[in-house]
């Protein structure tokens, strides 16, 4: 089977996806850290997704993270790097001080290309939490700070998190496209 490129400057997305797909399709990371435009979530990982397309000149995969704060009309949203570079998970915290609603949405999408020529599909997968005080080793992101259902996902085991997250929610949509038709024979061919 050919292996589907993932273009994505990030290693614990890559062990997370290999992960979540288990061997379903073989997963080839290529470590390169896109520009990103500014823009809806939809639209970041579109652009992303034709500019990696046209690098790759193939079948590629990205994606792009956000986390949206209730309070704060969902942004940082997509520049969620950004914020946590500047300001830390203490820093985010503190974004949220003088507001009661601590409630977050992290959202993950997914944007599969064809090629240089081919329109990117989408695959959106979100889990609801809220912003806590740091707890939990400090590994990927802004882990320690998100907790869903009374565990931050930097404390909560990685089986565990890999069948819940965010990203697990939008690669189940991108198994299911996978599975319709011969879409996973045109990418990766026979076994
Ligand atoms: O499950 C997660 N748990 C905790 N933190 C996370 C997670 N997923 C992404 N993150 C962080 C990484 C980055 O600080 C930001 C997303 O930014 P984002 O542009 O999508 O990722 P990136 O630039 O690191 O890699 P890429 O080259 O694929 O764009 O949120
Ligand atoms: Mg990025």
């Amino acid at each position: 089977m050919r292996a589907l490129k993932f273009v994505t400057g990030n290693p614990n997305k890559v062990i997370e996806v290999n992960a979540i797909l288990g061997g379903l399709i073989p997963v080839e990371p290529v470590a390169l850290d896109l520009p990103e435009i500014q823009g809806s979530l939809e639209e970041i990982a579109s652009d992303k997704c034709r500019r990696a397309a046209r690098i790759i000149n193939g079948p590629v995969i990205v994606e792009d993270s956000a986390l949206e704060f209730h309070a704060m009309n969902r942004l940082p949203g997509p520049y969620i790097k950004y914020f946590l570079e500047s300001l830390g998970n203490d820093g985010l915290n503190k974004l949220l001080h003088s507001h009661d609603d601590k409630s977050a949405d992290a959202v993950c999408t997914f944007a599969f290309s064809a090629g240089p020529e081919a329109e990117p599909l989408l695959f959106q997968g979100r889990l609801e939490g809220k912003i806590v005080p740091a707890r939990g080793p400090p590994v990927f992101g802004w882990e320690p700070i998100f907790e869903h259902k009374g565990e931050t996902l930097a404390e909560m085991a990685h089986d565990k998190k890999n069948k819940l997250s965010h990203r697990y929610q939008a690669l189940v949509k991108f198994q299911e496209w996978l599975a319709r038709d011969n879409n996973r024979l045109l990418i990766c061919g026979q076994e």
